[in-house]
């Protein structure tokens, strides 16, 4: 379909921002920074938290407590310019409109992206509503427009999203870089013969198939398939795969795709212990 000139404005870019290793600056430590916390471990994020501690969330305490080794806490307020040194991306979350407007001043004149929780108009970036499981995150924006329905919209589409999707995922993932290794370099022929192989997989197989592939049919799919040019059908590759509600029952959702990252947090474990208890009904 041809572009439509009339939409094409008005939005945002939607990325996903790698932060791994990367310094962020969070300044406030209430209910707002706390999501901010969280957003940032699982993307890897170090951080670095300013904020008094009289004024800290509780949920915001146990993060400091339980990731000391990726959150450096300042008990105080933003002291200026000198908080900014090597920092890639501050997230400010607090109470004081001027003190938000000086501190955005200061990341624009220092090139360091930024988020303003209070005032969009200062804001590099905005938040949205998260969904996440295992490697699948899907944002909603509304682009500043209304936070609460980005939230009502966040979780109809978690209903939908398939329960097998985060490990359909994971192994289809799992295959590409074997394939990978069987096939490597960029570009080219080969480039294009593995890109065509992995669409015809992930179109021809249900995602609940694929998120039963295990290593002895990962290396059939490539062996019998990929080196002969075929794309394998799953009954081909294990007569026993078995799939609930193919052929006419309606494939299994989630009850519950946990909300943000309360469910599935990479890295250290002991982030996943207490988000578990992160109640969402402070703001989700
Ligand atoms: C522009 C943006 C900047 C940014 O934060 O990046 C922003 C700004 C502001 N939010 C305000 C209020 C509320 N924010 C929420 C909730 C969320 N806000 C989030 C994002 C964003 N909020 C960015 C744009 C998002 C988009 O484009 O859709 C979410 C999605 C993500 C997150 O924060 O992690 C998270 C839901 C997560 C989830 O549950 O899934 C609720 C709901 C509640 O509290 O229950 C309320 C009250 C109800 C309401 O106002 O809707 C106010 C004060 C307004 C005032 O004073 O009246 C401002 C400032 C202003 O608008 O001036
Ligand atoms: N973007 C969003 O999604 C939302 C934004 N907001 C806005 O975000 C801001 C923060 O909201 P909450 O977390 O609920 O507020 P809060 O009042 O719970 O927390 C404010 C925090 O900022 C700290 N703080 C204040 N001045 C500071 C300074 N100079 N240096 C370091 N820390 C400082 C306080 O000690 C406290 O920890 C508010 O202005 C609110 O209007 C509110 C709801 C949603």
């Amino acid at each position: 379909m041809a572009p439509n000139p009339q939409t094409l404005s008005g939005g945002s870019l939607l990325l996903a921002w790698q932060l791994k290793g990367k310094r962020v600056l969070i300044i406030g430590g209430g209910d707002v920074a706390s999501g901010r916390i969280e957003s940032v471990l699982v993307a890897d994020a170090l951080i670095t938290l300013i904020a008094p501690r009289r004024g800290l969330h509780p949920l915001t305490k146990k993060f400091i407590d339980n990731c000391s080794d990726r959150i450096t806490y300042r008990d105080r307020g933003f002291a200026g310019v000198s908080d900014l040194q090597k920092i890639d991306m501050v997230l400010t979350a607090i109470d004081n409109v001027d003190k938000s407007r000086e501190i955005s001043q200061l990341c624009r004149e220092m090139k360091i992206p930024v988020n303003v929780a209070d005032i969009p108009a200062l804001c590099d970036f905005y938040f949205g509503s998260q969904i996440r499981s295992g490697p699948l995150q899907v944002m909603i924006s509304t682009n500043g427009q209304s936070p609460k329905l980005a939230n009502i919209i966040r979780k109809k589409i978690e209903t939908v999203i398939p329960e097998c999707a985060a490990e359909a995922i994971e192994k289809v993932g799992e295959l590409r870089s074997k394939l990978r290794e069987r096939a490597p370099g960029v570009g080219g022929d080969l480039s294009k013969q593995r890109m065509r192989w992995m669409v015809d997989i992930c179109s021809s197989w249900d995602m609940e198939e694929l998120s039963q592939l295990d290593h002895e049919m990962m290396t059939k799919l490539l062996e019998d398939g990929w080196e002969k040019n075929k794309v394998l059908r799953p009954e081909e590759v294990s007569p026993s795969l078995k799939i609930e509600g193919k052929n006419g029952g309606s494939p299994k959702v989630s009850s519950l795709v946990l909300p943000a990252a309360v469910s599935f947090v990479a890295g250290a474990a002991c982030t996943a212990a207490f988000l578990l208890l992160h109640n969402p009904v402070v703001r989700k």
